[in-house]
């Protein structure tokens, strides 16, 4: 079975876009897995699928799945590359979106510019609506990492996020501290783990080790979830531009009861055919 697709990325955060529109494929765990093998398949962090809406009063559902198989609620820099994909697939010609995900309907807008900015939601905090196994709601909890204790503050975008303030991001222990904080016990369907160095109020820089895909050179969610938590504990004020390890995003909060604006590019590398292996035919 040939599978066409695109493949984009945000940032260096990277993607293989699926029109299942006209092209009847919705990747197995498997399958997925397959696609984003750097060796064996195509390559790329998450693979993003595009489908007719199911909902009234929105144009398009949007499905992502990690490197590791698994379908998760959302995902930011592939927010933006949906809506350059669907434009130059000649799927709509409207500026601006709506989207559904699993967390929700989410607005991608091509500006005159070329970026994209996404309403991204409301960013949510209660650890029931990460999830996060505490009794507490505060801004800053202690979590025990094997032998290490850090102080983070958990953020829903619809997908989780663990993040922490260090003291520069070139030195963070990333990948040691990174896969355990995923896994760890208290995050019922593991996390994202962010790590942010303060630059000055409106301005961060920050690594993100991503649920199921290790650590990615960008995570939208995770600029959200940063800024958001940098506000939150007085640190900093919106906009707040995030350098990632791949560029910058420019994230905007004006509080409580408020959804989280992302902007920034979204670039199409190649269009592609891949052939599934016999043993993964459906
Ligand atoms: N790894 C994330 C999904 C992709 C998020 C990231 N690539 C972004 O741009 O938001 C998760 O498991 O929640």
């Amino acid at each position: 079975m040939k599978i066409r697709f695109t493949k984009m990325h945000g940032l260096g955060n990277d993607f293989v876009v699926l029109d299942a529109i006209h092209q009847s494929f919705v990747p197995t765990p498997a399958q997925a897995r397959f696609l984003a093998d750097r060796h064996f398949g195509v390559g790329c962090d998450q693979i993003l699928i595009v489908e007719e809406p199911s909902q009234a009063g929105t144009d398009f559902r949007y499905r992502i799945f990690n490197a590791d198989g698994g379908e998760v609620e959302q995902c930011g820099n592939g927010a933006r590359c949906f809506v350059r994909f669907v434009h130059d697939h000649g799927l709509t010609d409207k500026p601006e979106i709506r989207v559904e995900t699993r967390s929700g309907i989410i607005s991608p807008r091509l500006e005159a510019s070329g970026e994209v900015t996404v309403d991204m939601g409301e960013p949510r905090f209660a650890a029931a609506d990460i999830p996060f196994d505490s009794d507490s709601d505060a801004v800053i909890q202690p979590l025990q990492v094997d032998d290490a204790i850090f102080d983070i503050s958990v953020v829903s975008m619809g997908n989780p996020h663990a993040v922490q303030v260090v003291d520069d991001v070139g030195t963070a222990p990333v990948g040691r501290y990174g896969p355990l904080i995923e896994n760890h016990r208290r995050f019922p369907r593991r996390v994202n783990a962010g790590f942010m160095q303060i630059v000055d109020r409106h301005a961060i820089r920050l690594r993100v080790h991503e649920r199921g895909a290790g650590e990615t050179l960008a995570c939208g969610t995770g600029a959200c979830a940063a800024a958001v938590a940098g506000i939150r504990r007085g640190l900093l004020d919106s906009p707040v531009r995030v350098a990632t390890r791949g560029g910058e995003l420019t994230i905007a909060w004006a509080g409580y009861g408020q959804p989280v604006l992302m902007t920034g590019p979204a670039v199409r590398v190649f269009e592609g055919e891949i052939d599934l292996p016999s043993q993964l035919e459906p």
